[in-house]
């Protein structure tokens, strides 16, 4: 079977670890199997090297056995040093081979648990976003890391462990058997106890194992949630809450650890117990044997340390059935996610067309979300010519960001088609499709690097200057410098180090520099302020310049230089038109940009035209009634953009000598990231 076919899937979409399906030890071995692919001489190896360890076990216990009879019993100096040496030989042999035996299994199965880590990460990825707005993240945490393990535990180390334990059993249950048929037998007989003995606790250990493993997840979740919504916790003083939702999961996961532990001792007890028995029949039974002569001393010592070695390999293969089915809760979660499949793959035979001109046309396309009671959208038609400004309004819930999604192909619509060019987008591979169409969404995504790696991830390999020029455009390159390690400078998602507006001014010299014929831009300017908003708008501007634009948006502020604007509801289109002809027509988009009670406010200031005005000294703040009147038109940014080929918006020349100042009445910057950094 090829690696990839562990991937078959049935329908399992869902997934929820309250009922993880359960499955035998035997399916989840077979269906990780395949990863080991490569790996496995290493395993025979790792065996190969167990069993010569075992057969040097064998012959010091034999050597111990001659030194017994011939040195010991005997008294004789003379008839010690040839056993003792050879004794000593065997022992140094055996402790390289067992050391590289031991190596080799470590190098393996680490290389096992990244293979299938690598394997289950990727297949995370490629999973669409409902996927991961419906699982806790935490709970995927704990799957990627601690199921991961487990599952080495079940395939490698278990088989691994499995066969060495078997043929050191068998060796040495053939060496008792050799040195002391009848001896052995008697022995024997009460071997079956360890097997009773495990079949009696496997079930028990199975679902405190998966228990422990469903907290573990549940605990690494709310971690994960409270911290990430620490502001939430410490304003509304959430603390208790959020302590108690820590300890309801810590306390499942305690109890089910102290179980596991109960049931592991306990096991581990009542197999010393039968161990103890079987002990005492050899000590009985080979006294008896001594006293009628028919056993020596050494033979009887000989025959002990044999059982000696025989014990922990098969108390070793009954607790490695306990360890294997207690990974095999791990293994259901891991398949439950493998389950899973992507809801979208690439086209067997895709076309490679060379770069669009970014013609964009939606085909009465219907959708619905995977497991939704109702379609996200209905019939929807547009079409977008290279170049234009589409934008796409319309209440919340209304279908807007799905449209995002399916022209970023997250998902293939249920009906009608999608073309970039002219070609079905199902037909693009979606590393090519991607490459073509940039997404700017709704949330500023920060990767944990440097601002330079933040925005040369538009496209990998990006010189510094074409990164500068980058920035420079979408208005960021004066607060970067300014950061403690200029371009260098470490951010996360979480960093204080740039507020919202600068952190979506460097999204858009990310979009820039990625440089693509198709824009999406969902929602550029939520949850900024009204000042954040306006400052982005003329990199955004620079941005889509020449780029075939579709806008999703509940912010009006840019209809106006929209070559069209659909208003959705409910999945349909019911209004499309210019900004002037919707507004006149008094329908849904009229209701709409109604609504926004500082639209017309915000339409006028954000409509200044780009390189028309003068660049003015910084005004000084001086009170004047109105705010329309204060901040105007003034652009601080005005002689930088003036060397990026813009549109000009003549029609709205007045407002261009409006002011609006940069500084406070005391000479204090506005603007935060006008504000030098201190220390510098
Ligand atoms: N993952 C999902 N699973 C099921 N239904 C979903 C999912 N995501 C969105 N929906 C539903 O699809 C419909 C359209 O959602 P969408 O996010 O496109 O709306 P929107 O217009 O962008 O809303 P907003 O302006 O609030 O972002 C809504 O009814 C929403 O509840």
């Amino acid at each position: 079977m090829e690696i990839d076919e562990i991937d078959e899937i049935d329908d399992g979409e869902e997934l929820e670890h309250e009922d993880t399906p359960t499955i035998p030890a035997r399916t989840a071995f077979r269906r990780f199997w395949p990863l080991t692919r490569g790996l496995r001489r290493w395993l025979i190896l790792v065996w190969v090297c167990t069993v010569l360890a075992a057969l040097a076990e064998t012959e010091a216990i034999l050597l111990f056995g001659d030194l017994t009879d011939h040195a010991l019993q005997k008294g004789s100096l003379a008839a010690f040093w040839s056993p003792a040496v050879k004794w000593l030989g065997i022992a140094v042999v055996g402790a390289l081979i067992a050391y590289a035996g031991n190596s080799l299994a470590a190098w393996a199965t680490e290389r096992f648990v990244m293979r299938l880590r690598e394997h289950v990460f990727d297949h995370v990825q490629q999973l669409p976003p409902h996927f991961f707005q419906r699982h806790r993240q935490g709970d995927l945490l704990s799957r990627l890391t601690s199921d991961v393990e487990a599952i080495e535990t079940m395939v490698v180390s278990g088989l691994v462990g499995a066969a060495s334990a078997a043929f050191s059993a068998l060796f040495y249950a053939a060496a008792a058997f050799w040195l002391r048929w009848d001896l052995a037998a008697a022995t024997f007989v009460l071997a079956p106890l360890f097997w009773l003995a495990a079949r009696r606790f496997s079930g028990s250990i199975k679902d405190v194992s998966r228990e422990g493993r469903v907290a573990d997840g549940a605990i690494t979740s709310v971690v994960e949630e409270s911290l990430g919504n620490i502001v939430l916790t410490q304003a509304y003083d959430r603390r208790d809450a959020e302590r108690r939702r820590l300890s309801e999961e810590a306390n499942a996961w305690f109890r089910a650890s102290v179980r596991s532990t109960r049931l592991n001792e306990a096991y581990e007890q009542l197999v010393q117990v039968i161990e103890t028995v079987c002990v005492l029949a050899v000590i009985g039974i080979g006294a008896w044997e001594i006293s009628t002569g028919r056993m020596t001393l050494g033979q009887l010592l000989a025959f002990a340390a044999f059982l000696g070695y025989l014990y922990p390999p098969v108390r070793g293969l009954a607790q490695l059935g306990l360890t294997v089915t207690a990974a095999t809760a791990g293994a259901e979660r891991l398949i439950e996610i493998l389950d899973v499949r992507p809801s979208v793959t690439d086209p067997r035979h895709g076309t490679a067309p060379g770069r669009p001109d970014g013609t964009v046309q939606v085909r009465d396309v219907s959708f619905r979300y995977p497991g939704a009671d109702r379609t996200a959208l209905e019939g929807l038609s547009f079409a977008v010519s290279p170049g234009e400004l589409v934008i796409v309004t319309g209440p919340s819930g209304a279908g807007k960001s799905t449209v995002s999604k399916l022209l970023l192909r997250f998902y293939d619509p249920d009906a009608g088609e999608l073309l970039l060019d002219g070609v079905p987008l199902r037909d693009f591979p979606l590393a090519r499709l991607r490459e073509y169409v940039t997404l700017l969404p709704q949330e500023t995504l920060v990767l944990h690097d440097t601002v330079r790696a933040n925005i040369a991830c538009g496209r990998p390999g990006a010189s510094d200057q074409a990164i500068e020029e980058a920035a420079r455009a979408a208005d960021a390159h004066d607060f970067i410098v300014r950061l403690p390690d200029g371009y260098d400078t470490r951010v996360d998602p979480n960093s204080a180090w740039l507020s919202g507006g600068q952190l979506q001014r460097l999204a858009i010299a990310r979009a820039i520099l990625r440089d693509t014929p198709v824009l999406v831009l969902d929602e550029p300017t939520t949850g900024l302020d009204a000042m954040a908003a306006r400052r982005v708008v003329k990199p955004l501007r620079r941005l889509m310049t020449g780029r075939t634009t579709i806008m999703i948006t509940h912010d009006l502020n840019l209809a106006p230089d929209a070559d069209r604007i659909l208003v959705v509801d409910r999945g349909r289109i019911v209004e499309t038109g210019r900004h002037e002809e919707l507004l006149a027509r008094g329908g849904a988009y009229a209701r709409l940009h109604r609504s926004q009670n500082n639209a017309s406010m915000d339409t006028a200031e954000l409509r200044l035209p780009l390189f028309e005005e003068e660049p003015e000294p910084a005004p000084v703040y001086e009170y004047t009634p109105g705010y329309q009147q204060q901040y105007g038109g003034y652009d601080p940014y005005a002689a930088e953009a003036t060397s990026w080929p813009q549109p000009v918006y003549e029609a709205h020349m007045s407002e261009a000598h409006m002011s609006v100042p940069t500084t406070l009445p005391d000479g204090r910057p506005l603007f935060r990231d006008e504000e030098p950094w201190p220390g510098i």
